[in-house]
């Protein structure tokens, strides 16, 4: 098997003395001139555009230059720029924080370090950075709870390329996902609560639990992702504690030609609109805000939840640093360094494999 594999599973000798923990998230435009070089890196992925290159080169060459604009227009909306990176540098330094002196870590020192799959800092320069700090344990900790091949997969890869290239040779564990992470789904809860309860002024809430979707094909190619969504949506369900809550998951993000997995987050906007009642809309894939939350969510389906007679809409905040998600991030470290995380074995790069205790099994 690869270096990569026997990398990941491998474990220290001794306890660690530095643990250096790798922040996976996707990445965003920094400056409207970023927008389009941002979607090229993105469109050329080929857990994204599955097809050899030459073809994925130009078919990603022309997307981006095609989506450029309408993206450019949802940046404006932000200034120009994606707020991803602070939002994951407040959430890394909350991390490392939590994780300073952690008396589940004695005697280890740990820094917090972020890798982009599309936009700076991607994992070459963590790569070196990481490297230089000289750690003898790396923890890879996506910021995606569900496990996909279109994001942790292709993070992972490109992370171990970067990773060989500068010579960073040390065991490396991959925790694979935490859909149903009671720190996550907690926080959630915590934050759908006081929001619903406004919302009862108006009629009975609907919750809408939106995620990032996926094209249909890629799910019926073994991806895990649906199914785990469904599983944190059933869990904060639970979690939020009223009796006969009315809820429904759905997928919003639709890109491009392909059919993309459903109910998308629009056509149920319109359901509830048609059947009057209010409507709160809780991000269950994305843990900070970004276009996806504060444009698309924020801006776009508020409107559209106006136009079609919703009497009450309602966005709930992403868990950012959530002092409750982050005790959750901070005890899949803990569990990553005493080898006991749902830790990918990275047997491939096409599916959660679900091998490891803790891995949250797709249907079959
Ligand atoms: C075209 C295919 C895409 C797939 C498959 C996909 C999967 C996927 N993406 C996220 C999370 C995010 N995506 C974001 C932006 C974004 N995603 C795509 C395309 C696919 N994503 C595009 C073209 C864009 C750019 C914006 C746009 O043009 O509409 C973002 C926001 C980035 C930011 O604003 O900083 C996030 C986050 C997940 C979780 C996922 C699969 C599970
Ligand atoms: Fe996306
Ligand atoms: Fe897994």
């Amino acid at each position: 098997m690869s270096q990569q594999l026997s990398q990941a599973s491998a474990a220290p000798h001794h306890p660690p003395r530095r643990v250096a923990v790798v922040l996976f998230n996707l990445g965003g435009p920094d400056a409207p001139e970023a927008v389009r070089p941002f979607l090229f890196n993105l469109f050329n992925d080929p857990a994204i555009i599955r097809l050899p290159n030459p073809f994925r080169f130009l078919i990603a060459s022309l997307i981006s230059g095609r989506r450029a604009k309408p993206a450019t227009a949802i940046y404006a909306h932000l200034g120009g720029r994606s707020p991803l990176l602070e939002n994951t540098e407040a959430q890394a330094a909350a991390l490392e924080g939590r994780l300073e002196a952690d008396p589940a870590l004695p005697g280890a020192e740990t820094r917090v370090f972020i890798a982009m799959r599309y936009w700076h800092p991607m994992s070459a320069e963590t790569a070196a950075r990481v490297k230089a700090y000289d750690p003898d344990l790396v923890v890879l900790l996506p910021l995606y709870p569900q496990f996909s091949t279109t994001t942790t997969a292709s993070s992972a890869k490109v992370w171990n390329e970067a990773a060989r290239m500068v010579g960073l040779d040390v065991p490396t564990r991959l925790v694979c996902c935490y859909p149903t992470l009671a720190g996550f789904i907690d926080a959630t809860a915590d934050l759908v609560r006081p929001l619903y309860e406004a919302a009862r002024a108006h009629g009975t809430p609907r919750i809408l639990f939106s995620a990032h979707g996926l094209p249909k094909k890629v799910v019926a190619g073994g991806d895990p992702y649906q199914w785990q969504c469904e599983r944190t949506a059933e869990s904060i369900a639970a979690a939020i504690g009223v009796d006969q809550l009315d809820w429904v998951g759905c997928y919003q993000s639709r890109v491009g030609p392909m059919e993309w997995i459903g109910p998308s987050t629009d056509a149920e906007i319109r359901r509830a609109g048609q059947d009057g009642v209010p409507v709160l809309v809780v991000p269950m894939a994305f843990v900070s805000e970004h276009s996806e939350t504060l444009v698309e969510i924020e801006i776009e389906y508020r409107h559209l939840a106006k136009e079609a007679g919703v009497p009450h809409f309602t966005r709930v905040p992403t868990v950012g640093a959530h002092p409750g998600f982050i005790d959750g991030l901070a005890g899949l470290v803990r569990q990553s360094v005493a080898g006991r995380a749902p830790i990918c074995s990275q047997k491939g790069d096409r599916i959660c494999p679900g091998t490891q205790s803790g891995c949250p099994q797709p249907r079959r």
